[in-house]
């Protein structure tokens, strides 16, 4: 099958990629609608702080048509209660002129004609003169609205003054209008009084009235205000959404591998970001669509007088200009909860700078240019600096808005102030937004991604970027200790010293090796630096096609690492692979591997919300199949792996099982020539896993496969050669009959019995020839006794005596009782549990890493980890020359460290065996006795 390639191929990952973005949008409906729409909670949220701003000012006849204003009739003077913050105990009013009978007289009658409300006298204060009142206003400040001041000049004048208190408190949005509520009714009781003290008449008529103009609504006043009040933070609050959405989208592509996984299949960065972009980009045309539509909906006059396309334009470009922003910050965070809280702090910040723009910073005279652009590079800043433009060319109610012919027209009056226009803001989101993209992208390769790897700050500056070939250093490593391993790696080195290219070798790695630099780690007072990890340290070996190649070993072992560097996603650090002729260390022919591999990483690297058909397209058209073959390909893979009833189903309520199947056919899209399987049938049930050791097995014919695994039945069942990694090292290599007879610990024996009820009851001492036989010729010991069988572990030095004792035991079978005997090599587990053992002892030998064994007898011994046989120092005597020794039987732990799971017996130290570690000295420890422990090639 031909697979695009070059632009066809971008397309086609493209349209891909964009399907996926616009089912992930789909699929998680709640948030896109908030994305979408919540544009009309925000209007809608200013719309109901504008009506209640109205409400608050219900005196006031701004907001209705004013036609037939009511007059106020000689209003009452007020009690000082309802003065705004007044300070009690107050006062109505207080008065200067105490020394007139007169004025005293008129200011009686002020108080008892007071209309309504009759002013009793301790509501009231006398004075001298005003002097006196002004410097009892400063000892009793806001204890009263208002003072009276009288002077009688001759009979026929009396001339007054009035004083209020014009400061205006506001409680609940509502200023007090002093003037109406105390001046006015102080000045017509005055007036009265005098007139009618001057005239000579207590009941003269003095009524005194006063109404507004009638005129229309102010409507616009209050819009603008809570517009201006609220617009801005909301706007930016509104374009959160889109933001946090965003980068929450791309952080968890990161979090879950799922972009590791589209690298390993070829996915162009070119064809990810721009299906990023584009979907975005329209999201974005849809939300501020929206929001404008809202905004003349509610009829504010910032969306009906300024022009459609202004203001559309506007938030259309400052929301990209947040997309570009997520875009890069996705590159410095790794947990997609984190999102929420990056989305938290920008608009945090974006509120201060907010803040700070309302005091005109950086736009005018006083701040340098710089200033300004380097302002201007956040797009909070330029997008509040446009709509102040907009919200002050609509701030009253004459005003006309900006229309598309005004946006290059300075708002200010003369050239000096002028330095903002729309159109500079547009030009400089454009800018912002193209610069912050391509930021984005250089950032997505500096930063370390999930796999710790990075390019260089200056990447795109070396030569190997654009001709897409790098160095091919080796580094000197130790000769391995195995003649199997060793005799491979002779083999590749001449082959790749000859320029050899053997037609059936489909992977040659040539001194393949990997150093995880060390980590700079931020603690609460010091940086903690971890020291570089040499992970994979020179693999040499062939790896043949049409064959099954399982990679075992244990945890941390360097499998993973060695497969993500054949597959491109971890560089090396040294040495190289031929994959079908292709190095990896060229980007060139790594983008050739890619077309031919297929990946099963680790962990299910699967979207929940896409269904596995929708993966499998989605990975066919990332690899180049022919999008007229997708389909059926997608349905033959399916039935493959047993998924054709769950093909419509979201992977998100997969068990673990079907998980596993799918990544198994996501790694068989396109018939690849090579197959990696990194643990793929993890979590799986016995049944599905044998059913998917036939598809791997039938998946053999015409590709070379590596495997890693951890079932040692796996790896017996399907690897056609075997090797076994430890400690960075391959330790061993072969098929694997070879490595269970060079690496276990010899012949397995099993012995069972006839089925017979007498014999059974007295079993113990029936079988006692049997085991007194095997330990006579063989000196073995039986390792397990059962009812129905026993087993034998014979070592390998045996081997020569074995055909003579067996044909004797089988002339003996009745005799003994045996009803059958199975002879077979050790297992692969075995071989397994040794390499491992080896590996550790060897690492803790060369670093001094202890363990201690507590004896059943009391004593507790260091010994190095992964000892097997330990002889005890001090327990040498007449009878045991060489001392006791145990056998220590060792385990894994779930970080894959070696522990001790229990020991054997005490028994005497055979002469002879040689001993591989001696302790220097003895050590005393919290005051128990502790030795160091001999280790003792008892195996060898
Ligand atoms: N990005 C990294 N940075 C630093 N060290 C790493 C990194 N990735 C892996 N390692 C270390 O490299 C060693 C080899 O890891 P690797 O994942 O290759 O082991 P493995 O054999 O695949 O183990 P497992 O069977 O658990 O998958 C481990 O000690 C691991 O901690």
């Amino acid at each position: 099958m031909t697979l695009r390639e070059g632009l066809p191929l971008l397309y086609q990952q493209f349209t891909a990629l964009f399907r996926k973005n616009l089912l992930l949008s789909w699929r998680n409906k709640r948030a896109t609608c908030l994305h979408l729409f919540s544009s009309f909670f925000f209007i809608l949220l200013i719309f109901c702080i504008q009506e209640a701003m109205k409400a608050s000012d219900i005196t006031s006849t701004a907001h209705i048509n004013v036609t037939d204003p009511k007059a106020l009739v000689s209003p009452p003077i007020p009690p000082c209660e309802d003065k705004f913050f007044a300070k009690l105990p107050c006062y109505d009013f207080v008065w200067s002129g105490n020394q007139s009978r007169r004025v005293t007289d008129i200011v009686s009658a002020i108080m008892g004609n007071n209309p309504g409300r009759p002013i009793p006298s301790n509501k009231v204060q006398s004075f001298k003169g005003p002097e006196e009142v002004d410097a009892w206003f400063m000892s009793h400040p806001l204890q009263v609205p208002g003072a009276l001041h009288f002077v009688e000049r001759n009979a026929t004048v009396i001339s007054y003054g009035v004083q209020t208190n014009s400061s205006s408190e506001k409680i609940r949005g509502r200023v007090e209008d002093s003037t109406f509520k105390f001046l006015v009714p102080l000045q017509i009781a005055a007036e009265r009084e005098i007139a009618r003290s001057l005239i000579g008449d207590p009941n003269f008529g003095w009524d005194f009235g006063f109404k507004e103009f009638a005129r229309p609504a102010i409507g616009g006043r209050a819009t603008i205000s809570a517009l201006n009040l609220m617009g801005p933070v909301f706007f930016l609050a509104f374009s959160m959404f889109g933001f946090v959405l965003q980068l929450s989208s791309l952080v968890t592509e990161k979090e879950l591998k799922l972009r590791q996984a589209m690298t390993m299949m070829g996915v162009f960065d070119t064809a990810y970001w721009l299906s990023w972009l584009l979907w975005e980009a329209i999201l974005t045309v849809i939300s501020s669509l929206s929001l404008v539509l809202f905004g003349m909906m509610f009829q504010f006059h910032f969306f009906l007088n300024n022009s459609f396309v202004v203001v559309f334009l506007l938030f259309l470009l400052f929301q990209l200009n947040m997309i570009s922003l997520a875009f890069v910050l996705s590159a410095f965070i790794s947990i997609s909860s984190s999102a929420t809280t990056v989305g938290f702090l920008v608009f945090l910040i974006s509120f201060i700078t907010l803040m700070v723009s309302s005091t005109d910073f950086p736009y005018s005279s006083t701040y340098s240019i710089y200033s300004r652009v380097i302002w201007s590079f956040f797009p909070p800043n330029t997008f509040s600096a446009g709509l102040q433009l907009l919200l002050e060319a609509t701030s009253n109610h004459q005003g006309s808005g900006i229309n598309w012919s005004k946006t290059t027209v300075c708002a200010a009056m003369d050239d000096a102030t002028c330095f903002l226009t729309m159109n500079n803001i547009y030009i400089w989101l454009v800018g912002t937004f193209l610069f912050w993209f391509v930021l984005a992208i250089y950032f997505d390769n500096i930063i370390p991604n999930e796999s710790g790897v990075r390019k260089s700050i200056f990447y795109f500056l070396k030569p190997s970027y654009w001709t897409g070939k790098e160095g091919n250093n080796v580094e000197e490593h130790i000769a391995p200790e195995d003649k199997d391993v060793l005799q491979e790696e002779i083999v590749v080195k001449q082959q790749a010293m000859d320029g050899i290219v053997d037609p059936d070798i489909a992977v040659q790695i040539r001194g393949l090796a990997k150093t995880y630099p060390g980590t700079t780690k931020l603690g609460c007072c010091k940086c903690k630096k971890t020291s570089p990890f040499q992970a994979v340290k020179g693999l040499w070996m062939n790896i043949a096609k049409d064959q099954l190649f399982c990679l075992l070993g244990p945890n941390g072992a360097g499998k993973t690492t060695t497969i993500s560097c054949l597959t491109g996603i971890n560089p090396v650090t040294s040495g190289d692979a031929i994959i079908y002729g292709h190095s990896i260390r060229s980007s060139v022919g790594m983008s050739n591997i890619r077309k031919m591999i297929g990946v099963c990483p680790q962990f299910d690297i699967l979207w929940d919300a896409l269904s596995s058909e929708e993966h499998l397209h989605l990975f066919a058209s990332i690899k180049g199949l022919p999008p007229s073959s997708i389909k059926s390909i997608a349905e033959e893979l399916l039935a493959d792996v047993k998924l054709t009833g769950a093909a419509k189903i979201r992977a998100g309520s997969y068990s673990g099982g079907m998980k596993r199947r799918l990544s198994v056919a996501i790694a068989l899209i396109g018939d690849p020539k090579l197959v990696f399987l990194d643990e793929p049938t993890t979590g799986m049930d016995p049944i599905t896993r044998r059913h998917v050791w036939d598809i791997i097995q039938e998946s053999k014919k015409g590709r070379a496969i590596i495997l890693t695994t951890h079932s040692m039945e796996e790896a017996d069942i399907l690897g056609d050669r075997i090797g076994i990694m430890a400690k960075g090292r391959l330790r061993c290599i072969g098929t694997s009959i070879r490595l269970k007879s060079r690496f276990g610990t010899g012949f397995v024996a099993t012995v069972s019995f006839v089925e017979n009820k007498n014999k059974y009851e007295g079993a113990g001492s029936s079988r006692e020839p049997l085991k007194r036989f095997f330990k006579e010729h063989l000196k073995v010991e039986p390792t397990e006794e059962r009812k129905a069988f026993m087993t034998f572990v014979i070592p390998h030095d045996k081997e020569k005596l074995l055909a003579r004792f067996f044909g004797e035991l089988q002339d003996r079978e009745s005799e003994f009782g045996i009803s059958d005997i199975q002879l077979g090599l050790a297992t692969l587990e075995e071989v397994f549990l040794n390499i491992a053992r080896r590996a550790e002892l060897e690492s803790a030998t060369a670093q001094g890493t202890m363990v201690t064994l507590e004896l059943e007898s009391g004593i507790s011994v260091e010994i190095p980890v992964g000892a097997r046989f330990v002889g005890i120092p001090g327990t040498e005597n007449a009878e045991n020359p060489r001392g006791i020794m145990v056998e220590v039987y060792w385990q894994q732990d779930g970080s894959g460290s070696m522990c001790i799971s229990g020991h054997s017996p005490e028994m005497r130290v055979p002469q002879n065996v040689p001993v591989i570690y001696e302790p220097s000295s003895q050590v005393l420890g919290h005051g128990q006795r502790r030795v160091r422990g001999t280790v003792i090639d008892y195996d060898s």
